[in-house]
This record gives C-alpha cells, sequence and structure tokens, in this order.
C-alpha cells in the first residue's frame, strides 16, 4: 500500500479519535483506516493451543449488516459477511435481521448467561422489549451498561460483544423482536456503579486472602509490640512484616521468624520507656514495607526463616542475632549492633548448627522437608535438581541454584564452609549469610565500597584482638580497630554533644549486651581481604546473578563470580531498602524509577523476579522492583489509595521492557528498550555469560528428564498456579468485549482484578509459520475488511503462531498500549504453551484490558500510529 495514502487516511482516522480516551462516544472507522495497517508489521509474538476457552467465530461477532449511514467497525465488516467462507456456522442473514440459527448449546450457554456488570451494582434497566433468545446475555450486558437510558433503535443492529462468559455474542437481532441496546460510555456507566460494590464483592478471593493476611501479619506486629510492652522491656524492634523482637531485660526473644529487616526499624534506644510507634521503629517506608507481605510468600521469607535457622537455633539463637546475618558489619547503626548483637556471620551461629548436626548421625545433606532455597526462594526440587543443606552453616540451596553438579554422599558443605572461611562477608553488598560464592577480581570494587562506607582503610594490621570502638553518626561511621585503623572522613556532625551521647549509649548496648556474639566486629572477608590477598573474597550467589557487570566463568559450577565489570562508580548510591551507601545497587525495573537497591537486601524484602525469557525460553532475565511498585497500593491502614495517590503512583508505574516473548526481542536484544532509553534504565544487563550460566544449570535437569526445556524459576511455577487458578475460577467470566477508545473493539473488566493475576488467556489456532504466511496474504488480499483492519496474530515461538483471525477467544480484542496494564507471558502448562495476560499493577472496573506489543520496529512508511493516548505513548506501534 502506497504509505502516503495510508498516512493521510491514518490522520483522518486519528481525528476522528480524538483522544482516543476510553469511553469515548462510539467511533467510526472507515474502509481506509481498517486497511491501513500494515499486517506484515503487526504480529504480536506469543503463542498458544486453543485451551478451553471458548472459541469464538469472528464472523458471528461481525454478521449484522449496519443500516446506518454511519457505519461503525462492525458494519463495515459487515459489508464482506456474504462472502466469507470462514463462518460455517453462520447461517441466516443477518443483513435482513433474520435471527440465524444458534447451536443448541450455544443458546442454552448464552440464556444461562447474565449480565456481569450486575455485580458492580447497576440497577435494573427497563426494557421496553422482552427480551429472549439466544443473545439475552448480551442484552444484559447492555442494559447494564445503560443503566439509566436504554433506548433501542430499530433495524440499527450494533454488534455487542460481551457476555458472561467472556463470549462475543452474535450481533443478530430478529428486526420484530430485539433491538440493539443504545451503546453508551462505559466511563458513564460505570461511574454510576462501580464503586459501590468494589471493595465487597469484587475483591478476587486472592486479593481478600492477601488482606486478611495482611490483617494477620499486622495484628501479630501489634501483638508483639505489646507483648514487648507488658514484658518491661525497654527495647521494642519490629521487623517490617510478621516478625517481632522484644527485649526482654537484655533477654530478647523472637516472636516469630525474622522476615525482613529495615535499619530505620532497629533505632534501639535504651532505657528510653517511651514505647510509642516512634520507638517501635515504623519509619515511613513502612507504608509499603507492610504491604509488601502481599508479595510472594517464598520471597518474603527471610534467609533465616527459609533456611530455617530461627526454628532450629531455638534458644541458642538470639533474634537480633538472626537478623544481623543480613546486616553488614560495618553499619553500627542497626540496632544489632547497638544491642551488641552484631553476629559475625551466619557462619558464626550456624557453626553451633553445624556443631549440633556433626554430632548426630551422618544424614544426608539432601534435605526433605518443605524448606527453601536461600538463592531463587523456591521450595520445588525434584530429583534432579536437590535442595541441598550446608552441613555447616545450614544454608539450603538447589543444585541448580548453586552449580551443584553431583550431589555428594553424607554431608555437603557450602563453598565457603568447604574452605573453612569465616566472617564473610559479599563484596558486593557488605552483608553476611546466604549462600556465597567466590568472588574473582573484587579488589577495585571493594575499595569503592569502602569509600562508600566513609571508612579509610589504613589497614595496619596489629593484633587480632578486636575490641572495637565505635562512634557513629548520621551519614558515616567511625571505627576504630586494633585490626584495622577505619577512620571516619566526616565527623564535623559527631561533634555536637548530644550526638556523642547517643552514640555512647549505642556503644554501651553492644558493650552490655550479654550475648557473647555481641562484640562489633569489623573483622570479615572484606576488609582481611584488603589486607591479605590470600584472603578469599565472597559474593553471594543473588548479588552474583542479578548485579549488572558480573561474569560467571564457569557455567557448570558457579563457583565465582567475576566482579570486575561491576560498576563503582555509584558508590554513594543509598540503598532504598536498607539506607545504607555502598556496595552495588540495581535499579527498579519500572520505567521512570529512579529507586536503587541492594539485590540482597531486595531478595530479603521478596522484591527479586528471574524470568525465562526470549522466544525459545533461552534467557533469564534478572530484575527487581521498588517496594511502591512490588506492592503499588499503600496498605498500611488497609485503605485504598487516595486519588493523588493512586494518580501519582500510576504516573510511575509502567512497563519496561518486559518479559513477554514478542516479535523481534531476539533482535533487539535482552531487555529491550521500548522506550528508547539506555538499557540501565529499565534493568539491569547482565551479560549473556552469566545468564548461560543460570540457563545452563537450570536447564541441566530438564534435558536430563528428556522433556523439553522447561523454565523452572518459581515465577513460572506461580504462573501456572495462577492459571489453574483463573481456569477453575473461569476468570474470563468478568470480561467484557466493548467499543474501545484507541481501536474499534477493547476488552474490558468489569471487576477488580489486583496485580499478579491472571486476566486472560490468548487462544485461537495454532498454526505453523508456513501456514500463518498464507492466511496473511490470504486475509490482506480478501474482502473482509475486518481481516484487513486488525492482526490477531501472536507468535509462540520461532515456529508457531496463534491465528485468532477466524475463531479466537476474547483476548484477540486485547488492544496495544504503550502504558499497558497487563503482561504477556508465554508458560508452559503439562508441556503446553499458553500465552497468558497478568495483571502488571491493579485493575479497576471499567479498564479495558491493554498489553504492549513490543512489535519491531519499523520504517517510516510502515509505521502504525497508535492511539493508545497514554502519557508515554511512542506514538507508532512499531
Ligand atoms: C488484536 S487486534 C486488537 C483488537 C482490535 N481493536 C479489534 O477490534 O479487533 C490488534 C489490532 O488492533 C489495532 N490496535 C491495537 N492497539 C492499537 C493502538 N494502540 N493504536 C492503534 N491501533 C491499535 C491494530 O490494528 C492491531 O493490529
Amino acid at each position: 500500500m502506497d504509505p502516503k495514502s495510508r498516512k493521510e487516511q491514518i490522520k483522518e482516522d486519528k481525528g476522528r479519535h480524538p483522544g482516543a480516551g476510553q469511553g469515548s462516544p462510539p467511533q467510526t472507522l472507515d474502509k481506509g483506516f481498517l486497511t491501513v495497517l500494515d499486517r506484515q508489521t503487526r504480529i504480536p509474538s506469543g503463542l498458544e493451543p486453543y485451551g478451553d476457552t471458548d472459541l469464538i467465530q469472528p464472523g458471528e461477532l461481525f454478521s449484522a449488516k449496519i443500516v446506518s449511514r454511519k457505519r461503525d467497525l462492525h458494519g463495515v465488516c459487515n459489508d464482506q459477511d456474504g462472502e466469507d467462507d470462514y463462518q460455517p456456522e453462520l447461517k441466516g442473514d443477518a443483513r435482513f435481521g433474520k435471527i440465524p440459527e444458534v447451536s443448541g448449546r450455544k443458546k442454552l450457554k448464552r440464556a444461562g448467561a447474565f449480565d456481569s456488570f450486575e455485580s458492580l451494582g447497576t440497577s435494573k434497566p427497563v426494557l421496553r422489549t422482552v427480551e429472549k433468545s439466544y443473545n439475552s446475555n448480551a442484552v444484559h450486558c447492555i442494559k447494564a451498561f445503560s443503566s439509566l437510558e436504554v433506548t433501542f433503535c430499530d433495524k440499527k443492529a450494533r454488534p455487542i460483544v460481551c457476555g458472561e462468559y467472556g463470549e462475543i455474542c452474535s450481533r443478530k437481532f430478529a428486526a420484530d423482536e430485539l433491538r440493539p441496546a443504545k451503546i453508551v460510555p462505559l466511563s458513564r456507566v460505570l461511574k454510576n456503579t462501580e464503586h459501590c460494590t468494589l471493595q465487597k464483592s469484587c475483591k478476587p478471593k486472592s486479593t481478600l486472602r492477601k488482606s486478611k493476611k495482611k490483617r494477620r501479619a499486622r495484628s501479630t506486629l501489634y501483638f508483639d509490640l505489646k507483648k514487648a510492652e507488658e514484658n518491661g522491656g525497654n527495647q521494642v524492634s519490629v521487623s517490617h512484616e510478621v516478625s517481632g523482637c522484644y527485649v526482654e531485660e537484655g533477654k530478647k526473644t523472637c516472636v516469630s521468624g525474622i522476615k525482613q529487616f529495615d535499619n530505620n526499624s532497629f533505632i534501639l534506644e535504651k532505657g528510653k520507656d517511651d514505647r510509642s510507634e516512634k520507638y517501635c521503629c515504623i519509619p515511613d517506608g513502612i507504608a509499603y514495607n507492610r504491604s509488601n507481605i502481599k508479595c510472594k510468600e517464598i520471597r518474603k521469607r527471610s534467609l533465616y526463616e527459609l533456611t530455617g535457622k530461627g526454628k532450629e537455633s531455638g534458644s541458642d539463637s538470639h533474634p537480633l542475632m538472626e537478623i544481623s546475618k543480613c546486616l553488614p558489619k560495618m553499619k553500627v547503626r542497626k540496632s544489632l549492633e547497638e544491642t551488641g548483637d552484631v553476629e559475625s556471620h551466619g557462619h558464626r551461629s550456624s557453626n553451633m548448627n553445624a556443631e549440633k548436626s556433626i554430632m548426630q548421625t551422618r544424614c544426608s545433606s539432601i534435605v526433605d522437608s518443605d524448606v527453601f532455597c536461600c538463592v531463587c526462594g523456591s521450595s520445588n526440587k525434584d530429583e534432579f535438581n536437590c535442595l541441598l543443606e550446608c552441613s555447616r552453616c545450614s544454608i539450603r540451596v538447589h543444585q541448580a541454584c548453586y552449580g551443584i553438579l553431583k550431589v555428594p554422599r553424607g554431608h555437603w558443605y557450602c563453598r565457603p564452609c568447604r574452605t573453612s572461611s569465616k566472617d564473610t562477608v559479599c563484596v558486593l553488598c557488605g552483608y553476611g549469610g546466604g549462600a556465597m560464592t567466590r568472588a574473582l577480581r573484587s579488589r577495585a570494587f571493594v575499595k569503592g565500597l569502602l569509600k562508600a562506607w566513609n571508612i579509610e582503610a589504613e589497614c595496619r594490621p596489629k593484633s587480632t584482638n578486636y575490641s572495637a570502638e565505635t562512634v557513629l553518626d548520621d551519614q558515616s561511621l567511625v571505627v576504630s580497630n586494633s585490626f584495622c585503623n577505619l577512620q571516619f572522613k566526616d565527623l564535623e556532625l559527631s561533634r555536637t554533644a548530644s550526638w556523642k551521647m547517643d552514640v555512647q549509649n549505642q556503644v554501651d548496648i553492644i558493650r552490655n549486651s550479654s550475648c557473647p556474639d555481641s562484640k562489633l566486629n569489623l573483622y570479615n572477608s572484606v576488609t582481611a581481604g584488603v589486607l591479605d590477598s590470600t584472603v578469599k573474597q565472597w559474593v553471594h550467589m543473588v548479588c552474583g546473578l542479578w548485579t549488572p557487570g558480573t561474569r560467571c566463568p564457569n557455567v557448570d559450577t558457579m563457583s565465582a563470580f567475576d566482579v570486575s565489570g561491576v560498576s563503582h562508580k555509584r558508590e554513594n548510591v543509598v540503598c532504598s531498602i536498607c539506607n545504607r551507601p555502598g556496595g552495588s545497587c540495581i535499579q527498579c525495573r519500572v520505567v521512570d524509577c529512579s529507586v536503587r537497591f541492594h539485590p540482597w537486601c531486595a531478595h530479603q524484602k521478596g522484591l527479586l523476579q528471574s524470568e525465562v525469557e526470549g522466544l525459545d525460553n533461552e534467557n533469564v532475565g534478572f530484575y527487581g522492583r521498588c517496594m511502591l511498585h512490588a506492592s503499588h497500593r499503600t496498605c498500611e491502614s488497609g485503605s485504598e489509595p487516595t486519588d493523588a495517590e493512586w494518580s501519582s503512583s500510576r504516573k510511575r508505574e509502567s512497563t519496561c521492557a518486559r518479559t513477554e516473548g514478542f516479535k523481534g526481542r531476539k533482535q533487539d536484544g535482552f531487555w529491550h528498550n521500548i522506550y528508547g532509553q539506555s538499557k540501565r534504565k529499565t534493568g539491569c544487563f547482565v551479560p549473556q555469560e552469566q545468564l548461560n550460566a543460570w540457563i545452563h544449570i537450570n536447564g541441566q535437569k530438564s534435558c536430563m528428564q528428556g522433556l523439553p526445556k522447561l523454565p523452572t524459576s518459581d515465577i513460572e511455577y506461580d504462573c501456572r498456579k495462577e492459571y489453574a487458578r483463573y481456569k477453575q475460577a473461569k476468570g474470563w467470566k468478568h470480561l467484557v468485549v466493548y467499543k474501545s477508545g484507541i481501536h474499534a473493539l477493547g476488552l474490558y473488566t468489569s471487576r477488580f482484578i489486583s496485580r499478579g493475576e491472571m486476566v486472560v488467556e490468548y487462544v485461537g489456532e495454532i498454526v505453523g509459520l508456513r501456514v500463518a504466511d498464507k492466511r496473511e496474504n490470504e486475509y490482506e488480499s480478501g474482502r473482509k475488511v475486518q481481516y484487513k483492519s486488525a492482526c490477531y496474530f501472536f507468535r509462540i515461538d520461532k515456529e508457531h503462531i496463534i491465528d485468532a483471525t477466524r475463531k479466537g477467544g476474547i483476548a484477540r480484542f486485547v488492544n496495544h498500549s504503550c502504558l499497558p496494564n497487563c503482561v504477556a507471558k508465554v508458560i508452559s502448562v503439562r508441556n503446553e504453551k499458553k500465552v497468558v495476560f497478568f495483571a502488571e499493577r491493579d485493575i479497576y472496573p471499567g479498564e479495558e484490558i491493554t498489553y504492549d506489543y513490543h512489535f519491531n520496529h519499523e520504517d517510516e512508511g510502515k509505521k502504525i500510529p497508535c492511539f493508545c493516548n497514554s502519557k508515554n505513548c511512542r506514538r507508532y506501534l512499531n
């Protein structure tokens, strides 16, 4: 097609789509607009077999002839109906209002359906005509839409597409029986209906469950605090999620598993009797920290819960000590250290466990109980991917996550334990605990790390007796240590008397602590490594995988990460989670969100994601989200966010290069940035080598099983679970096809969908490439304008395409948006690939479902203008 005329058509059309906002009055589309779109360029990727979703004959949908002068899309499409070879089911002449034959099954189904918008509390419209017949559900739906005003106009048979089952109903009315309802803007209907029932009835089960959980969590939290008060505890520390640790006359008890930490929440003041919230250390950020309870359970568990240490260590264990395993020794400000609870490293307390376990009868290192891998957070395991427990420090890891090719008989030791390394902390974040592997070429980074901590490491080894004298100020840490003479650079603030008193308090707390492990210990593998090059440096598996710039030289064993490529120019970036400067931070994956955090801290809070990507699942993406974008809604009070909050969070919310397979992802590179911003903006760029390591290891077990390579991440597992839930709950019931402000028809939800929920499955005919090409030509050269106008192809992988043109489900009406509310993912369910859309954020009733088509970029002449009307609209689909 001539690009010029195309452009003109587009312009014309755009004029008819002013604002292209949702709920805009019915638009008219002419043939020109429809033919403008270049099919070649519009093959959304993804793929999928039919699934259970009902397939829709497009012919059914567009079968009614529109007698209006103003023809809308359907009218246009219906012009061709008579010639459509692909509508075997369509009998009767819609043009003249005759009722087409509908199978008994369909009749039943449709009659049984009721309007999906009724749940919104819409009062029933008054109909002048008696409704009956097969398309009653469509009428119901329209009734609901036009709750205030239902006007029928003779002969004007508009296609009505909706239905409780997410079906599209034929627009076939008997001229004298049923007249189509006037289509009123959806927004108008929803304005009157939406808010009244949303809170109570529209919330999906999962949300209710979550809020229950949240309530429970909150009550636990308050219970803990209260208990602490009752016990006369003078120090109260609250970890973010559910755990509460309180102090009973110097003796601390862990009320529940430690899940999260935040520096702010551990500011304790000895002797203070004030037990107001301020001393309960609930920082501002806790609003969404708490809401983070929503995050996946497995991810929420801290390492020490995951590894079950909290339970095992029993009375030996010190709750704050447990937290401290996640904290850097350098950070004196934390209550753990303040209370003298600095646990030098997971290995120290775990040594006790180890001794215990060594004394026990020799047992296999394979873990049988339901415990979690401290790298991926999942408890999934199989015979080819065992979950192993270190016999010394008790960390638990998957074979695949730690690169253990062969499970040893008897005891297994993680790498630091095998080399008897002590006080190991990660060179990238400074924290101990967790599964670590060797860090190679870390010198430059470590230097930067120490600098960022404001420590001048004039490391003059004097003695190994480390009587620490610690002083701190708001920003920096001064440590005078007999082993390391570490000095603060910035002591200005520290000169005030009150500050000194405060500091003295902190030091006292450390000194007076009854815990034998309480002495502040600055001796760790990082500082020791600066002095002595023979001291091994370590890196968390998590940091190694999630930090941009690392490399995994041995993809088989993942025995080390080369960290020389990690940027150390950003030392002064403060982690938004632990508030500590230094270390390597990654950026929230959400575009325009500049919040940064240590991967390790994010891991503790369940904010990391790893996703299998690529057309052939050949990549793994490592992402993280900030607290806000992970939980999105501020749930501290359990209330909905205010409009202002919502709009501001919406402003920030957007999708970045996503994981769903889209055409050309590979060519565009990993983390293809659809916004034309730097790669770093949308997430960390992980070198292929590093990804290979993960894939290689993770791929092994499926290869060994002789099955196609299946993604094994917990994300994938969750997706499958969500898919099952969707099927069971008939998740498509609340979806409605309706006129879209973006393009022709769109898919809408009539109920609240919470973030992460599966929204709909893309179904259609699965065809090979050759058939798809053939069909494409057919559609383009055929007379059916509808087929020319919109592309209903979705690429699943290199060879297969879902063609929803002639037969398909409602997902084919999902329009593109540059700021979508859903993402499309290809998941495997019983070895079948499915294309499913997940809610990228909470979606409210009446919102149009959208996702980013991720079309390849095309040259000027082939550009498809985008009418998504979002703030960050890229103007073209391709
Ligand atoms: C799968 S269909 C979407 C449903 C379509 N609106 C309908 O009524 O059949 C995909 C086609 O819709 C159109 N489309 C979707 N999103 C669009 C957007 N944001 N701007 C312009 N056209 C869009 C394009 O023509 C695309 O090929």
